[in-house]
């Protein structure tokens, strides 16, 4: 079966690359040249672990190929997946423009029987928005269907995701398309679910929702916690056995960040609005997740005072390990505060990079850990990445101007860092 995707970023890329795992011949269209050549050399333009292993394979297999030519790849591909970005309007909508884009692209190049398979995140009614796009566009009035079929694959983790997935939704109203897509996935072990484009559509949003609702839950909990003297991670492994509740997503720290959990939840308030329905809840879910940062810098400020002429090392800056995205990272928020403030700011991420228009003569990058941490008055640790476990933290605390750290993601031992020397404060956790 021969598959197009169109858009190579990060569910392009780990599509094609698994749809080429179970045998598909695929095709990646992006408009980005630059993308393109770097996958076509077997580079990811982004860090995922295991990602690029697999594109050089497939790159040997021939089972994969990069173009730009919208119109070869298109007249070639039967099957196409549109997985290009739905990014925030100001006002929390979804930016359809790349979607538009992409359908009328089909429409226009169409040459026959097209089935058209959208990925992309988008508002419930964009299935048959993408229906008109692609017929207003062809030239001659070939037969195509559209279907939703959402991605739920975490970056640091998407070729586990996408390879064994919790489910599979199908949004059709038609037999023989949801069969159509079914046997693409039919080597994946999980349930298949088909429903309607719109419930489909909804469904990926609900999930992102929960699961933001789930953090700042326990976010809240965590700065009662505080107060109370209890131990959030134990409250949340205690709540977390029950079934009914589960483990995941209770891990209580300085908010969610990342490309998808905020523009998701902007985008489905956008929709409620415009329905007349408010959502109250998913309003305080945001709420609470755009002071988790500040509540963590407002125990230092208890702690060192004032934060101006400070030396605060802050160590992660990816919106969450096994990334190098940064995209609403809290310790993206973290740092402009910092500067605000007038605070020395000296960073250290093992991947990600500092964005230039935030370095200057008060925030640099340092080259470790420990090099980051030499002299400051605090440090704070924004990102769980492994490697700050294995640091030699007696060490530290010996080169730093004042012990004090800071645990925004509850990474290390509380008690440990106490016997050390340090002052430790963490999110409910001390
Ligand atoms: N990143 C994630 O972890 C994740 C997970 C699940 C779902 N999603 C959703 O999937 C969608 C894509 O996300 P992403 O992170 O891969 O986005 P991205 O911005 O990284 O990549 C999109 C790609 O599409 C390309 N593109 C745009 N218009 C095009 C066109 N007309 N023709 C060809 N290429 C075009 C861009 O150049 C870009 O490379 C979004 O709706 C997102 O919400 C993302
Ligand atoms: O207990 C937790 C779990 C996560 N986070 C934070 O939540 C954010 C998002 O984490 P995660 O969900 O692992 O990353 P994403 O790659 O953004 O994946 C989410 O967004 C994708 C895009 O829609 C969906 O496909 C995935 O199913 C969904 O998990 C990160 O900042 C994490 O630090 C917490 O603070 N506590």
């Amino acid at each position: 079966m021969n598959i197009l995707v169109i858009g190579t970023g990060y569910v392009g890329t780990t599509t094609a690359l698994v749809f080429a795992e179970i045998g598909w011949n695929v095709t990646g269209l992006d408009v980005d040249p630059q993308k393109i050549e770097h996958l076509r050399q077997g580079k990811l333009h982004f860090y995922e672990p295991g990602l690029e292993g697999l594109l050089k394979k497939h790159l040997g297999t021939k089972r994969i190929r990069f173009t730009t030519d919208k119109k070869e790849a298109i007249e070639n591909n039967a099957i196409i997946f549109i997985c290009v970005g739905t990014p925030s309007l100001p006002d929390g909508r979804a930016d359809l423009r790349y979607v538009k884009q992409a359908a009328e692209d089909i429409g226009r190049h169409m040459n026959g029987d097209k089935l058209i398979i959208n990925k992309s995140t988008v508002p419930v009614g964009t299935q048959e928005l993408v229906t008109g796009w692609t017929r207003d566009a062809r030239t001659v009035p070939y037969p195509f269907e559209v279907a939703s079929n959402p991605e739920f694959l975490r970056e640091g983790k998407a070729l586990m995701d996408a390879l064994q997935p919790d489910r599979i939704i199908i949004g059709t109203n038609s037999d023989n398309v949801a069969k159509r897509i079914g046997k693409l996935y039919e080597s994946m072990q999980c349930p298949i679910i088909v429903t309607t484009p719109r419930t489909a559509e909804f469904t990926k949003y609900a999930a992102n929702a929960f699961l933001a609702t789930k953090i700042s839950f326990i976010n809240e909990l965590a700065r009662l916690s505080d107060r109370l003297g209890v131990n959030v991670k134990e409250v949340a492994y205690g709540i977390g056995l029950d079934n009914r509740i589960g483990p995941s997503f209770l891990q209580a720290g300085i908010g969610y960040g990342g490309s998808c959990f905020p523009k998701d939840v902007a985008a489905l308030l956008n929709m409620a609005e415009h329905n007349d329905v408010e959502l109250k809840l998913l309003k305080k879910v945001v709420h609470v997740n755009q002071r988790q940062h500040l509540y963590m810098l407002q125990k230092v400020r208890e702690q060192i005072g004032n934060l101006a002429g400070k030396r605060i090392a802050l160590l992660g800056l990816a919106f969450k390990p096994d990334t190098d995205d940064i995209r609403e990272a809290p310790a993206i928020r973290m740092i402009q505060k910092l500067r605000n403030e007038k605070a020395y700011v000296q960073v250290y991420d093992p991947i990600a990079a500092l964005p230039p228009e935030l370095m200057d003569e008060r925030v640099k990058f340092g080259s470790s850990p420990e090099e980051t941490m030499k002299g400051a008055d605090a440090a704070i640790i924004c990102t769980e990445w492994p490697m700050f476990l294995k640091i030699d933290w007696v060490q530290v605390k010996d080169s730093m101007n004042a012990p004090n750290l800071f645990d925004g993601r509850n990474l290390l031992d509380a008690g440990q860092m106490k016997d050390i020397g340090f002052y430790y404060q963490g999110i409910g956790y001390s």
